[in-house]
């Protein structure tokens, strides 16, 4: 178990610590980096139990697609989300409309992603201004109602809801992070939000630019 928390305090850190590196000076978003952030994220969510796995194999699949883009033969255009929108669009490798020939374009995948972070963004700003009393899988469910649960099919929202009644309490949940007392705790989200929230908005109008918000 000790080792377990010690892996996890790592963990934790280096999610902070990949998403500040995230935004280049010219706010170009690092694929590797963003790639990171979401193993360390997965590896977090592993740790609150199986119930979970059905969540984080999806994520896994997804990282590793991007994974393969990125160590690909033509890996230079994933350096960025920017030069990979651009090189993927240019070279009519993305499913505009249906899926088709390219089920595993960077685009609709990092896109998948891209919708999560904003649930992740939701629930740590309701984690950061909870109080004891309050309810993590409330948190939880209304972040992703606000959010994920408009892409997801019904069977989705259905499994994902139930998922959530399985969280750990608050106090569990802190523990977990193993960052502190429930102050630090919070100064550390804190902290991570703002890089999260910028991450999630370069991205986000970029699709938007580019009209891929809605990619099948
Ligand atoms: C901590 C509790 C974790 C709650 C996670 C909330 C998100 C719930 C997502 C439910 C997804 C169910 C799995 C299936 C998804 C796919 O259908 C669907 C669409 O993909 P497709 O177009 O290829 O078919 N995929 C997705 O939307 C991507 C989902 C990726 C979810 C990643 C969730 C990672 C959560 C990390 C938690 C970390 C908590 C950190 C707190 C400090």
């Amino acid at each position: 178990m000790a080792v377990a928390l010690e892996d996890l305090k790592f963990t934790l850190q280096e999610v902070l610590d990949t998403f500040k590196s995230c935004l280049s000076e010219h706010k170009e978003v690092f694929l590797e980096h963003y790639v990171a952030g979401w193993r360390g994220l997965v590896r977090f969510m592993n740790c609150l139990g199986s119930v979970f796995s059905f969540i984080s194999k999806d994520a896994v699949n997804k990282i590793q697609i991007l994974v393969n883009h990125l160590n690909g033969e033509n890996g230079d255009h994933y350096i960025t989300v920017q030069s990979m929108v651009k090189y993927e669009l240019d070279s009519q490798l993305v499913d505009l409309t249906k899926r088709g020939s390219f089920p595993e374009s960077g685009c609709r995948t990092l896109l998948r992603l891209h919708r999560a972070l904003r649930w992740l963004e939701l629930f740590l700003e309701r984690l950061r201004t909870s109080t004891e009393d309050s309810n993590t899988s409330v948190m939880c469910s209304e972040a992703y109602n606000e959010s994920l649960s408009q892409h997801h099919a019904w069977i989705i929202r259905k499994a994902a809801g139930t998922a959530f009644w399985a969280l750990p309490g608050r106090a569990t949940f802190f523990d977990v992070m193993n960052v502190g007392s429930p102050e630090q705790v919070m100064a550390v989200l804190g902290d991570a939000l703002p890089l999260i929230s910028e991450v999630y908005q370069v991205t986000e109008d970029l699709y938007a630019q580019n009209n891929i918000l809605e990619l099948p």
